[in-house]
């Protein structure tokens, strides 16, 4: 199974350190959404991990992350292709909880969703160290994009194996040109 786990904020739309609030803060990151597409298109099973602490923090309430996720696959249809599963943490960071990246409760939802043991070989796309070191736990193959925090990310050390990107769009191509 061609399966992609991407992280959300700084990957597919653009990031906030106030948070992304509403569906008209939630504005695509140039070639993302056309990214996710095109994968989709060429047979690729394309999963969303995203924290979403804005929750517990009282930023916004389950129905406008559910209006912001209706916008982006919206959005990756229009353009032919389509997200397959959209898993969120709706944790504060002092909830403790097993979802919130860089726990890896969100990957093992998702492998277990498509009925796999682990996500070995598995790409999973992100921005920050806690989305690369989530999907490591369940064997993910780890790529770093230098949009939202990547460029902070790549300040520090990453996990070994770890491949860097400039975009998302960047990541589709390279994954389609060496297509497995
Ligand atoms: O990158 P993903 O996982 O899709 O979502 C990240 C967001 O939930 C927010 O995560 C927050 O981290 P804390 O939750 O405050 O540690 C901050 O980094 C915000 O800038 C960011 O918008
Ligand atoms: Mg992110
Ligand atoms: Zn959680």
């Amino acid at each position: 199974m061609k399966l992609i786990v991407l992280d959300r904020d700084g990957v597919i739309n653009q990031d906030s350190e106030a948070f992304v609030k509403s569906v008209e803060e939630w504005i695509p990151i140039p070639g993302s959404i056309e990214a996710i597409a095109r994968l989709s298109q060429a047979g690729w099973t394309v999963a969303v991990a995203t924290n979403q602490s804005g929750l517990a923090r009282g930023l916004f309430d389950l129905n406008t992350l559910a209006d912001m996720h209706l916008k982006m696959q919206r959005l990756v249809m229009e353009q032919g292709g389509r997200i397959d599963l959209i898993v969120h943490c709706p944790h504060g960071p002092d909830d403790g909880c097993d979802c919130r990246k860089p726990a890896p409760g969100m990957f093992r939802t998702i492998a277990e969703h498509f009925g796999l043991e682990d996500l070995h070989g598995v790409p999973v796309v992100g921005d920050s160290h806690r989305d690369l070191h989530a999907g490591l736990v369940l064997g993910g193959t780890p790529y770093l994009v230098k949009t939202g925090k990547g460029l902070r990310t790549l300040m520090n050390s990453l996990p070994p194996g770890t491949q860097v990107f400039d975009d998302l769009a960047a990541v589709a191509d390279h994954l389609l040109k060496t297509d497995r």
